[in-house]
Order: structure tokens, then C-alpha cells, then sequence
């Protein structure tokens, strides 16, 4: 069980309000420079990591000279603009001082619920990712008033996480993990150090937030880690004031919870595409392009594409039809139906000239395909 971390290449680093501020007053930029330091020796180390970082509203509060948590959405949003600014300039420094360069990607729910958003985002931090850049995000709070009221970024470390197919997400917190009750309110709590993701007695356990800084609780983060698992990735809390955190976890030892995810990655993924999502148009494949994919793995590019059947948009799930016309796959499509049409049959070498630019070189990625 300890190793199961240590065989985890891309991950997810959320860290929560209650950590990211300094009792309330602005930003530790102590800690922040702990997490850059161990993000900097992850990526050393061969991993890639993602940090969702939470901390504008409370940083926007200190730059207002907010002494109270306003209630009014519309002042939250501000604060939250204002203090976006300073905490991506605290990453921005530390991580620079490490010699490593930082994005900052600003997201919704909403976002990763549209599929063409979500393709975007998903191309855009697996380049970030591809270049050594370690993107920070966090909510896009301008724009959406759901997430700012329960202020859960739990629930957006999950979705980064399905949407990269991350190996794990690392929940950091201000506690040393899930205990059996809340240990503000139970002194006999103990602490959960290893469960399974979606356990329902999991969520019996949790309550809301410790503080009035933190808003989520641990209930979002139990239903992240149930989330998370739904793409093969397992979630250990742990405290962020534990020393090395990040780097002991990689190396496989066992701190604070681990929710073990139930099923691998792929078969996970594999599940998701199948049952998740309605077909949007279909691909009618020669028979090299079925062979490739069927037998060797590979991905589906324009040239083994025969006929488009159908009318969808980049990023819909498209079947994918054999000589015989049977349904021998799905996959999350690159190109729209009218680009499809335009590039089916032709060499990837020839996509630029046909359509003025390129997207991928794929019209259907191997990681965005299943074969039924
Ligand atoms: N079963 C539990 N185990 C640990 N902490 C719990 C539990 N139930 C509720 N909590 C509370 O959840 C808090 C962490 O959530 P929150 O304040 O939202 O942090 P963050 O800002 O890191 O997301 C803890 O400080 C703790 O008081
Ligand atoms: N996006 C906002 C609120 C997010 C939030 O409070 O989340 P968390 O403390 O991680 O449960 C912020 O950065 O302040």
C-alpha cells in the first residue's frame, strides 16, 4: 500500500484556503515556497504536477483591508480579483527563483462540463505540462457565483484531475488527513490512513469547514477523492505543514489518507467514454485505419477516415464504424464534422493546407479512444 503513490507520475496538488493564508491575514509566502520548492524537486524527480491553489478571496480580503469575510457574492468576486493578482505573483516569484516557469489558468465547472472547453483545456495544460511549465489554477470566481458560495476547489482538483488523467490527487489541508469525525469538535477522533474512494461511511465522517477561512470541509474533498477515482486516480489528504509532504508521498510513504482509487486508469477511462457520454456522429473507417486501431493501439488520423456521418463539433464522441459498418469504437473527435469532411481520406501532412491550421495531428488521439 505504501508504494501506491510512489508509482504515481502526474499529479494533481490542491491546497485550500485554510493553508494558503496566514491565519486570515494575506498570504504565507513561507508556505508557498515550501510547496515550489517540492513541486521543483517532483519535476527533478520525472514527475508532472498541476497545482490548484486556492487563496484569492482571503489574499483579496488583506488587500482590501477586510477585516470579516463579506456575505454579498458580488464582494467576494472582488475580492477574489483583487487577490488572484497577489497570489499568482507569490507563485510567479517563487517559483521563478527555482528557475521554473508558472501559468496561471483560470476555470469553471461549467468549463469542463462543455466538451470543446474541455478539450482545450485539457490540450492547453498537457502542453503546459509537455514545455516544464507547472500550471496553477483556480476558480475563474468573475464568472460563476455556485463555487465562490461553498467555496470548494476540491471538486475542481477533481475535475483537473479526470481531465489530464492525472495518477493522483493530492488534497493538502490543514489537517493531517480524514478522521473518523471532525477533530475540532471530537477530540477522540482518529485518523482514516487508508480507505476505498466512494466508501459510503466515508461521508458520514465528514463534516464542513473548521474554520472560517476554509469553506468546503471534508466533505468535498471525500467527494473529490470519489471523483477522482472515477478516472482511475487515487487522493491522499494529508496537512500541508508536513515537512517534505509532497516528496515523501512519491517516494512512497504512507502519510496521512489514502483513497484508493477501485480501477485502473484505463479501464476507468474506457467506462467513462462508453457509458457517459451520447454519440454525435459517426466515422466510417477503411480497413487498414480498423486494423491499426483494433490491433496495434494507434490512433485514428484523418487518412483511414472514409465518410462522416453526421453533424457534430470538435470535441463531440463520434463511433467509429469498421468496413462492415460495425460500431467497433468511440473516441472524443479533434475536428468538427464539416473539418472532418474536409481532411478524411488526406495525409495529417496535408490538414494545414486543406483547413489554414492545425489543431492535432490525430483526429481522434489514442488517449481520447476506446474500443468497444
Ligand atoms: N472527519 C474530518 N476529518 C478531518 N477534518 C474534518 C472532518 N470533518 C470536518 N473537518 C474539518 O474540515 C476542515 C478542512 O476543510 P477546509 O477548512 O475547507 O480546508 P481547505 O481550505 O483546506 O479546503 C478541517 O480544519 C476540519 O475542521
Ligand atoms: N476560488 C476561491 C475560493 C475557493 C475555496 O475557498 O476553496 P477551498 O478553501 O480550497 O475549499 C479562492 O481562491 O479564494
Amino acid at each position: 500500500m505504501k508504494t501506491l503513490l510512489a508509482h504515481c507520475q502526474r499529479l494533481v496538488v490542491k491546497v485550500g484556503s485554510s493553508l494558503v493564508t496566514n491565519q486570515g491575514a494575506g498570504l504565507d509566502h513561507q508556505a508557498l515556497s515550501n510547496w515550489a520548492r517540492q513541486i521543483a524537486a517532483l519535476r527533478e524527480s520525472g514527475h508532472q504536477v498541476v497545482l490548484v491553489s486556492s487563496g484569492a478571496i482571503a489574499e483579496g480580503m488583506q488587500r482590501l483591508g477586510w477585516k470579516a469575510r463579506p456575505s454579498a457574492v458580488h464582494e467576494l468576486q472582488a475580492a477574489a480579483a483583487v487577490g488572484q493578482m497577489g497570489l499568482i505573483q507569490a507563485y510567479e516569484s517563487c517559483f521563478s527563483q527555482l528557475g521554473l516557469r508558472a501559468a496561471q489558468v483560470l476555470l469553471t465547472h461549467a468549463d469542463l462540463a462543455d466538451r470543446e472547453r474541455y478539450l482545450n483545456a485539457r490540450s492547453t495544460l498537457l502542453t503546459l505540462l509537455e514545455l516544464g511549465v507547472v500550471p496553477i489554477i483556480n476558480e475563474n470566481d468573475t464568472v460563476v457565483t455556485d463555487e465562490i458560495k461553498f467555496g470548494d476547489n476540491d471538486t475542481l482538483g477533481a475535475l483537473v484531475t479526470n481531465l489530464i488523467e492525472a495518477d493522483a490527487l493530492v488534497i493538502l489541508t490543514d489537517q493531517p488527513g480524514l478522521y473518523t469525525a471532525d477533530p475540532r469538535k471530537d477530540p477522540s477522533a482518529t485518523l482514516v490512513e487508508h480507505a476505498q474512494a466512494g466508501e459510503p461511511t466515508l461521508e458520514l465522517m465528514a463534516g464542513g469547514a473548521g474554520s472560517s477561512i476554509g469553506r468546503g470541509g471534508m466533505i468535498t474533498k471525500i467527494l473529490a477523492a470519489k471523483r477522482a477515482a472515477r478516472s482511475g486516480a487515487h487522493t491522499v489528504i494529508a496537512s500541508g505543514h508536513e515537512r517534505d509532504v509532497l516528496v515523501r508521498l512519491t517516494q512512497g510513504e504512507s502519510i496521512g489518507t489514502l483513497l484508493e482509487a477501485p480501477q485502473l486508469i484505463l479501464a476507468a477511462r474506457k467506462q467513462w467514454l462508453a457509458d457517459h457520454l451520447q454519440v454525435g456522429g459517426q466515422l466510417q473507417l477503411d480497413a487498414g485505419a480498423a486494423r491499426v486501431l483494433r490491433d496495434e493501439g494507434k490512433s485514428l488520423l484523418p487518412i483511414g477516415v472514409t465518410e462522416v456521418i453526421g453533424e457534430f463539433e470538435r470535441g463531440a464522441v463520434v463511433a467509429l464504424l469498421d468496413e462492415q459498418g460495425r460500431d467497433i469504437a468511440r473516441g472524443l473527435v479533434n475536428y468538427s464534422a464539416t473539418e472532418s469532411r474536409r481532411i478524411a481520406r488526406h495525409p495529417s501532412s496535408a490538414i494545414e493546407s486543406i483547413l489554414g491550421y492545425v489543431d492535432q495531428m490525430e483526429l481522434i488521439h489514442r488517449d481520447n479512444l476506446v474500443l468497444l
